[in-house]
């Protein structure tokens, strides 16, 4: 037996260049929507090392073009031999070419450096409607196709190659891109951007039997936005990048498409100036957690519940004391049982702590429970009359704490365990406080429980436990935060339904 290269059970895909070296040739455009600028934006959100070289400077915003300056081809041929002769370029997107003498250059530098991959995006006529391609230099653009891999005209592009009328429907830009296609040799993108409805189609076409059948269809969800500056730009540096990293264009406008439609979905949140904005290339980066970020997110989870413990008759009826002994026992007798349960889940989360310091401090917190729980009985439970018996809403709120210590997750756990702090705390003070204006009078049937909430050992205690879970999640993967948000929202559910259970089963 032989250890073979290939697993015999898992076709293994190879990556062709984990981060390929991408040069784009294109335009600038100072407002960062398209040209180079988006270029480079969308070859680093696919995973590449971009370059630039610049072929023409635009006077541009999200309005429109108002100028144009194409510096000397000379100046063009050597930036371009700059590049080549340092370094290996693993793919080519060009763009905006501007005129006739910039293609003729670039064409010869093509013929040279012989990159492994070309993408020409035909770029002739701004989403503003202002040219970016001189009239004179269409001839020439036309010869420079068949140098390309892939050509990604947009429809009034598709029919200009051609010098054919413009394709109102999808079905004759499909035949339109065959017959591109063919006529140089080459694949050919047919991009449904410019067509109505509800989808945005877009298919990869090649007649030469290089792709799995002549026309690869790649459905789409046409998005509502008026951010559409530079797609086609981003679109093509994209194909440049995922070719040269996953090796074929199928696998490339696999991945390619749905990022660019998640781009143009969350191209709201750049609001980048009046016109058409541009799209959000790097909508997946997401900002690391500051100190406090998840603090606040949890906060704003629990206002709900907070909400509804603070309406409930049980609180109300505590305050005012008009609570009824029985549904009072019945509280204390669950909170008995509900502190034991609990403490073991805070040992366990000592026994899950990184450190030293929150080992101690979930230890001493599990400890804490059981004195309070021998205290209830002491002192507040002796002389009452309560059955003792585990209640419904007890059992159900120790078994989801059980549960999330089970998950393995410190992170998960701390965040399950936090609101019988956080939400007892605020509950706690506000009770509190409630009963200092109403005159602290000894006459209230429950002013030695009241009394008890203005612990500032505990409200310590809380502080730390939620500094501790923030920097938990600070720590953990997204996933992990999700479910630790879970179990919060979950546990402050229990915390509102441990208040309204003595009125329900008391
Ligand atoms: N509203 C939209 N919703 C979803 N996808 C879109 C939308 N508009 C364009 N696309 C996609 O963007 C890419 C570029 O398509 P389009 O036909 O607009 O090319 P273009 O005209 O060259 O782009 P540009 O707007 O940069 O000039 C294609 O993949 C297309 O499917
Ligand atoms: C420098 C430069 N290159 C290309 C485009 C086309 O992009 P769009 O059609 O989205 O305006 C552009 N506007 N500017």
């Amino acid at each position: 037996m032989t250890v073979s290269a290939q697993s015999a059970v898992y076709p293994l895909k190879a990556v062709r260049r984990p981060i390929p070296r991408v040069l784009s040739i294109a335009g600038s455009d100072p407002s960062g929507g398209a040209g180079i600028q988006a270029d480079l934006k969308s070859i680093a959100a696919n995973g590449g090392y971009g370059m630039a070289v610049i072929t023409a400077l635009t006077v541009q915003n999200t309005q429109g073009v108002t100028a144009v300056h194409v510096p000397p081809v000379e100046f063009l041929r050597q930036q371009l031999d700059a590049i080549s002769d340092d370094i290996t370029v693993d793919a080519v997107k060009i763009g905006m070419l501007g005129d006739a003498a910039v293609i003729h250059e670039v064409r010869r530098w093509l013929g040279e450096a012989r990159p492994a991959v070309v993408v020409l995006d035909p770029v002739m006529i701004a989403t503003s409607g202002d040219r970016l391609l001189a009239e004179s230099a269409e001839t020439a653009l036309r010869e420079l196709l068949p140098l390309a891999d892939l050509v990604t005209p947009n429809l009034p592009e598709l029919a200009m190659l051609l010098g054919e009328p413009e394709a109102t429907d999808w079905a004759s830009a499909l035949e339109q891109g065959k017959r591109l296609a063919a006529a140089c040799g080459n694949t050919v993108l047919v991009k449904g951007g410019h067509l109505q409805g509800a989808g945005c189609p877009d298919a990869l076409v090649n007649t030469g039997g290089v792709l799995s059948q002549d026309v690869v269809e790649f459905a789409g969800r046409r998005v509502e936005t008026r951010n559409s500056h530079g797609t086609g730009c981003s679109l093509s540096s994209a194909m440049a990048t995922a070719k040269a990293r996953l090796g074929d264009w199928e696998s490339a406008l696999r991945v390619v498409k749905p990022w660019l439609q998640e781009a143009l979905i969350q191209s709201e949140v750049l609001e980048v100036g009046k016109g058409n904005g541009p799209i959000h290339h790097f909508h997946a980066l997401r900002h690391a957690l500051q100190p406090g970020d998840f603090a606040v997110r949890m906060w704003d989870a629990a206002q709900t519940e907070l909400a509804a413990i603070y309406g409930l008759d049980f609180i109300q009826h505590l305050q005012s004391g008009g609570l009824s002994e029985a549904q009072f026992s019945y509280y204390l007798s669950q909170d008995a049982i509900y502190l034991n349960g609990y403490s073991r889940v805070l040992a366990r989360a000592s026994a899950l702590a990184p450190n030293e310091t929150e080992q101690l401090f979930w230890a001493r917190g599990s400890q804490m429970c059981l004195e309070v729980e021998s205290e209830l009985h002491r002192n507040w439970l002796s002389g009452r009359q309560v059955s003792g018996e585990l209640g419904p809403v007890t059992k159900a709120y120790v078994d989801h704490l059980l549960a999330a210590s089970a998950s393995g997750s410190y992170a998960v756990l701390l965040a399950a365990v936090l609101p019988c702090y956080w939400l007892y705390a605020e509950v706690g003070q506000q009770l509190h406080h409630g009963y200092l204006q109403a005159g602290a009078s000894d006459e209230h049937p429950y002013a030695d429980w009241l009394r008890t909430y203005a612990d500032e050992a505990f409200a310590e205690a809380t502080r730390k436990a939620i500094d501790i879970t923030d920097a938990a999640a600070q720590a953990a993967s997204p996933a992990e935060r999700a479910a630790m948000m879970e179990a919060f929202a979950q546990s402050c559910r229990y915390e509102t339904a441990f208040f309204d259970a003595p009125r329900l089963h008391g």
